[in-house]
Formats: C-alpha cells, sequence, structure tokens
C-alpha cells in the first residue's frame, strides 16, 4: 500500500469543488429514477422531456443529501449515439460531472494537453441565472462535464421541471441518510490503468493518492490493482482498478467483459459519523441501541441506520462470513482501536470494518454484473479499505461463481 504526498502543481486559474452529479444512461429513464428512490431513498426533484421541450433525450433527476443522479433515455427510435450505448454497455454510469470554479479554463487545459472534447463550452439559463459547463472524454465511453453554476441559484440545473408530485410510498419507507458521494471507480482493460491515470495527472490535474499492487491485493484465486486519483484539493477521488493475473477470472475482467469496456465499477455514498452526546458513555450495545433510536438526539445516523432501512426497503448486499467476525474480534482485542459500534450488529448486517473506516458492499443495481455501489461511513480516515480486501473479494468471487463467471 502506498500513500503520496505529491499533490503536483496547482492551476491558479481553475478549481474542482467536488462532485456535481452522476449521470447514468439506461434503458427506461423512469423506472431507473423510481427504483433509486424506492430502494435507495432518493427524491425525485427535476426532470426534462417532451413536456419541457427536450424533443430527444428524457432525463429524471434524483437527489440525496448532496448526491445527484440523472437517469437519461433516448425519446426517438434510432438514436445511433443513445442506442449503440446500450446496447454494448447496458444500463451503466455515461457522465461523472464535477463541480468547477471555471468550466471554460479546465476544458481548455484539458484539451490543451491532449483530451479529447466531447463538447466544447455552452450555456444554460433561465430564470435562475445561467450555468456553463464543457465536456471532456475519459475512459471508456465515460465522461466528465464540467460545471460552473457559481452564477446560479436553482435547485439542479437550467430548464429542469422541479417535481411538484409526492411519491406516497416514501412516507412509508425509513430514511437511508446517505449524504455525500465518496469516490467512483473505473475499472480497466488488464494493463491500462497506468495510462489512464497518467491521463487523469495530465489532462485533469489530478494527482495520485493511495495505490495498492496485486502482491497486497489477491484472493486464492485473483488479483487487481488499483490506484486512487484526486484533484488537488481531495475533494474528488477517481480509483482506477485493473485486474492482474490470477488463477481465475478476476472480478475486474469480468466487469470489462459485460461492460464492453472500461466504465465506472463503483460509486461510494458516504453515510454520518456517530456523533455522541458529549458526557454520554452508553454501555457497549446500547450505544448502537440509542443512536438507532434516538439517532436525531445525537444529530446524525451512521451506517447501521443506513443499512438496516435499506435493507428494510429490500436492497440486498454481499454475505460475509462469521470467521472474518471472529477474526475481527480477536485482533480488536490486542489493538488500541476501539470501534464504537456494536461488532454483533455490524455482523449482523454483514458491515466490513477497515479500522477507523467502515464499508458496505450492494450487489449489482443491474442486471448485467456490472455497476455496484458501496455503502461507507468513516470516522478520520481517508483510506480505501485494505484490511478488508481479502474478505470482501472473497465475498464478491462467491457471486461471480454463482454466475458462472469464476474459472
Ligand atoms: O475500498 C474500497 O473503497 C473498495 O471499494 C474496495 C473494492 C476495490 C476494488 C473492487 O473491485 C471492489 C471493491
Ligand atoms: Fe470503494
Amino acid at each position: 500500500m502506498t500513500t503520496y504526498t505529491d499533490k503536483g502543481p496547482k492551476l491558479d486559474s481553475a478549481n474542482y469543488l467536488g462532485f456535481d452529479h452522476v449521470k447514468f444512461w439506461v434503458g427506461n429513464a423512469k423506472q431507473a429514477a423510481s427504483y433509486y428512490c424506492t430502494r435507495l431513498g432518493f427524491k425525485h426533484i427535476g426532470y426534462q422531456g417532451l413536456e419541457t421541450g427536450s424533443r430527444d433525450i428524457v432525463s429524471h433527476a434524483v437527489r440525496q443529501g448532496s448526491i445527484t443522479f440523472v437517469f437519461q433515455s433516448p425519446l426517438n427510435p434510432n438514436d445511433k449515439l443513445m442506442s449503440d450505448h446500450q446496447s454494448t454497455h447496458g444500463d451503466g454510469v455515461k457522465d461523472v460531472a464535477f463541480t468547477v470554479d471555471d468550466a471554460r479554463s479546465l476544458w481548455n487545459n484539458a484539451i490543451q494537453r491532449g483530451g479529447k472534447s466531447i463538447k466544447e463550452p455552452w450555456e444554460e439559463k433561465d430564470e435562475n441565472g445561467v450555468v456553463v459547463m464543457a465536456t471532456v472524454g475519459t475512459y471508456g465511453d465515460t465522461v466528465h462535464t464540467f460545471v460552473e453554476r457559481t452564477n446560479y441559484h436553482g435547485a439542479f440545473l437550467p430548464n429542469f421541471k422541479s417535481t411538484t408530485f409526492e411519491d406516497p410510498l416514501e412516507v412509508t419507507l425509513k430514511p437511508t441518510h446517505l449524504l455525500y458521494l465518496d469516490h467512483v471507480v473505473g475499472n480497466q482493460p488488464d494493463l491500462e490503468m497506468e495510462q489512464i491515470c497518467e491521463m487523469y495527472e495530465k489532462i485533469f490535474n489530478f494527482h495520485r493518492f493511495w495505490s495498492v499492487d496485486d502482491k497486497q491485493i489477491h484472493t486464492e484465486y485473483s488479483s487487481l490493482r488499483s490506484v486512487v486519483m484526486a484533484d488537488y484539493d481531495e475533494r474528488i477521488k477517481m480509483p482506477i482498478n485493473e485486474p492482474a493475473i490470477g488463477r481465475k477470472k478476476s472480478q475486474i475482467q469480468e466487469f470489462v467483459e459485460y461492460y464492453g469496456s472500461a466504465g465506472v465499477q463503483h460509486m461510494a455514498l458516504r453515510t454520518n459519523e456517530l456523533e455522541l452526546k458529549p458526557g454520554f458513555e452508553p454501555g457497549p450495545t446500547s450505544l448502537v441501541q440509542f443512536c438507532i433510536a434516538f439517532g436525531s438526539r445525537s444529530g446524525s445516523f451512521g451506517i447501521i441506520t443506513s443499512v438496516t432501512n435499506l435493507r428494510s426497503r429490500g436492497l440486498e448486499f454481499l454475505t460475509i462470513p462469521a470467521t472474518y467476525y471472529d477474526d475481527l474480534r480477536s485482533r480488536l482485542s490486542t489493538s488500541n482501536v476501539k470501534i464504537l459500534e456494536d461488532i454483533d450488529l455490524l455482523q449482523k448486517l454483514h458491515i466490513l470494518i477497515d479500522y477507523d473506516e467502515e464499508g458496505y458492499l450492494l450487489q449489482p443495481l443491474q442486471d448485467r454484473p456490472t455497476l455496484f455501489i458501496e455503502i461507507i461511513q468513516r470516522h478520520n480516515h481517508q483510506g480505501f479499505g485494505a484490511g478488508n480486501f481479502k474478505a470482501l473479494f472473497e465475498a464478491i468471487e462467491r457471486d461471480q461463481d454463482a454466475r458462472g463467471n469464476l474459472f
């Protein structure tokens, strides 16, 4: 495992401010948006389609905390670009958009350094102001749109019709408390990781933040390499993975085969940390029960509440064996680290714990074994779950085997 200190030069003219939104190209945008609302607890916030004058593409925007997803589908027959994308990739992430303070300048920088222009800078306006955007290609058919919204005060983007429909199901379901997009991971074909990392350095002015190689990350059957790329201020983290040769097919290779190219493999959605009332000294099990029952008193909800409520909405998660928790208990008994949560409850919910960082992976969210979502809680820890990789990858491999793809 390597951590890096050299952030490279800071551009004096333009900064990344964070993830703006993630745009999916899917077969049926309305239904996909509805799934993310009922199963994951997002709220529908905006729409563009025939009724709003968008004649070719329909868009449904959903939001939870600061996480915004947009689902798009073509409206007309023979939309070659979108239908080719659909037949190659199935439903997937098309655009990981970044909020920036100067879209034109970042686009100019990227293009001058050899970046692929997908769309030159353009403006969109409505009564709430103006947004400047520009789009540059990244791995596979995936793109990054720079979104400059300093002069915009609307809920999302110009010319999205705000949602007035109140979903009657929503009030019957428990809130899932997802707050931020923590990282967005791109899988690359074999031996393409390094050139993609160099592209992030050169075209997007990102730097290497953290990495692991196949000697550190492997199971009995497979292995992978991963480098986390980040912008200068480390608000945006884009891990890049590639398969490494093992005895059986890597899960990264399985992704690339089913997605048809490099693409977004997973997005990690962050929950709050548990914040305890000062002076509150609970016993080891009452702590978690307190937080679930009275979370609003402590002002926040953590991963236990999120995963409990996501499960109650019918979401399925990876299965982690009891041996993982037995091993964790014995490691913790000789460590200074104290886990605030009740390990029995973490075990019941199949949550993985890398000291100070807790994560959880959902299985694929569409029929192809491509995109999945990770739920993560961090306690002052900016790492990636290196301590969990083996248990995690073995759990992923059991599912891969059930799909007939571990050979
Ligand atoms: O640590 C993290 O954030 C992870 O997401 C772990 C991970 C890394 C690579 C994979 O193919 C699947 C999961
Ligand atoms: Fe992750």
